[in-house]
């Protein structure tokens, strides 16, 4: 293998660790940083802090080449290219917090050998004021480059090798010519590569725009379908024969059209909200976005009126929630449906028990009130109703005839038309699924 460029990754998160160990895997020693010091102790040790199916193993593989650490000056000593992929969460205003990315700046030295590389999901103008800042801080020399993260939870290993794109906004420099290098394995022939990853390289402003307009359409997607489907409950239509009549047309796609009880997670519900704020602050009214994040915030409430349609008034009713994180496949809670929906099931008096796989643990932090239960069936046990809110793949496979011996009712709910409502009903089951019958 070539020798490749060392890099430093700031901030051990979701998209921090992956990043690191997909570079260590392609053969780069990486020096990972995060002022977490407990985080860091568990990664020295060998312990992966979050849930994303490969990373474990790939940080194993790689185990030589993955350096961690709490000293920023680590990285700055091994690494011309700092990658930086701290938290960018939402403020009570809706606009990104830069607080993190702001520490990072900060602590960088003047130096003209350094890049910073940004990968957390920053407002259009970020990097300008980056470069503004350096210039008052006597670090001209230092260089900034826009490389956008585009993986999602739970296939991140497999988007981060396999990217539909690598998105490089820089000024032309030698840092943006040392990233395209480092991402070349995973470019098309056409750039020297062996991977499928079409390269966009361009100015730093379009590429962070790049990022939060791809988001901010892929939400629209999922909140147009989610609208579709509430009409097809009034009007007798399936909206799964539906988005897939729509998705055959090469200029719709297939892919995110899937009905459910709303779109979560650490990204689109914040990135939708900054994208609207950044415009707003621009002078620009982003008129369509507000209905993006209504129609959402509404859809996850539609449960509650499905479940009072079966049961009448939910006070003390029994609910039971199958799935707790955000989409299956990750531990992330954040922005997860089953946080509005848990609280709203219990401000109207219901007994809400739950089950999710993975995100136990995090969930508990989150959620107050319902009892966790140790697996889906002991969850469902005298249950008036079951809401599937999270699509893991065992809850596809149970055994309806004895989830009906166990319930208490009858109603299944399926918040992401994932059962089969031909097994749900075959065990005398009532089965009602987003936007179709
Ligand atoms: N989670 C995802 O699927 C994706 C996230 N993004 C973006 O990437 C960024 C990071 O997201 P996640 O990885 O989910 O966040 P995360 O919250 O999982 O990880 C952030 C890490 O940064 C560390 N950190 C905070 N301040 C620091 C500092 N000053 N120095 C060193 N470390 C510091 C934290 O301790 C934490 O370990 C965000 O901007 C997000 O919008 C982009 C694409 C996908
Ligand atoms: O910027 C980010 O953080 C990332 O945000 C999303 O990735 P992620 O949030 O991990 O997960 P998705 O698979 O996009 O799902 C997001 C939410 O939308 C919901 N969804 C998704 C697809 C669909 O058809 N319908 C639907 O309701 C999921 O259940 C989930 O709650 C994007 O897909 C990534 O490209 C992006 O990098």
């Amino acid at each position: 293998m070539a020798e490749r460029e060392p890099i430093g990754v700031i901030g051990t998160g979701y998209v921090g660790l992956v990043t690191a160990a997909g570079f260590a895997e392609l053969g780069s020693d990486v020096y990972c940083i995060d002022i977490d010091a407990g985080k860091i102790e568990r990664l020295k040790q060998g312990e992966i802090p979050i849930y994303e199916p490969g990373l474990t193993e790939m940080i194993a593989r790689n185990r030589e080449r993955m350096h961690f650490s709490t000293d920023i000056q680590d990285a700055l000593d091994n690494a011309r290219l700092l990658f930086v992929a701290v938290g960018t969460p939402p403020t009570y205003s809706g606009d990104a917090d830069l607080s993190a990315v702001h520490a990072v700046v900060g602590a960088m030295p003047a130096s003209d050998r350094h890049a910073l590389v940004m990968k957390s999901t920053v407002p259009c103008g970020t990097g300008k004021n980056i470069k503004r800042l350096f210039e008052e801080q006597g670090k001209s020399g230092f260089r900034y480059v826009s490389c956008p993260e585009f993986l999602k939870e739970g296939s991140a290993i497999d988007d981060f090798l396999q990217p539909d794109r690598v998105v490089v906004g820089d000024d032309g420099d030698w840092a943006g010519d040392a990233v395209v290098e480092l991402y070349r394995p995973l470019l098309t022939a056409e750039h020297g590569g062996e991977g499928p990853g079409e390269l966009v390289r361009t100015d730093i402003a379009s590429a962070e725009m790049v990022k939060l307009a791809a988001n901010a359409f892929l939400a629209t997607k999922i909140s147009f379908i989610n609208e579709i489907a509430n009409v097809c409950e009034e009007t007798g239509a399936d909206v799964l024969e539906v988005a897939k009549g729509m998705g055959l047309d090469s200029r719709i796609g297939p892919k995110f059209l899937q009905p459910g009880i709303g779109f979560g997670g650490s990204c689109f519900p914040k990135d939708v909200t900054a994208l609207k704020q950044l415009a707003g602050n621009s002078g620009y009214h982003f008129q369509l976005l507000n209905s993006v994040i209504e129609v959402n915030e509404l859809q996850k409430r539609r449960v509650i009126g499905k479940l009072e349609k079966h049961l009448g008034p939910l006070v003390g009713k029994r609910i039971a929630l199958l799935g707790l994180a955000f989409k299956p496949n990750t531990d992330d809670m954040r922005e997860a449906s089953s946080l509005v929906l848990s609280a709203r099931l219990q401000a109207a008096g219901a007994l809400v028990s739950a089950f999710d796989p993975i995100a136990e643990d995090e969930a508990r932090k989150l959620i107050q009130g319902v009892r966790f239960a140790e697996d889906a069936l002991d969850a469902l046990t005298d249950a008036d109703a079951l809401v599937l809110v999270t699509e893991w793949d065992e809850f596809r496979t149970l055994d309806w005839t004895q989830v009906a011996r166990l319930m208490a009712g009858t109603t299944v709910i399926d918040g992401r038309n994932a059962l089969d409502p031909d097994a749900v009903r075959g065990a005398g089951l009532t089965y009602e699924g987003i936007g179709r019958g």
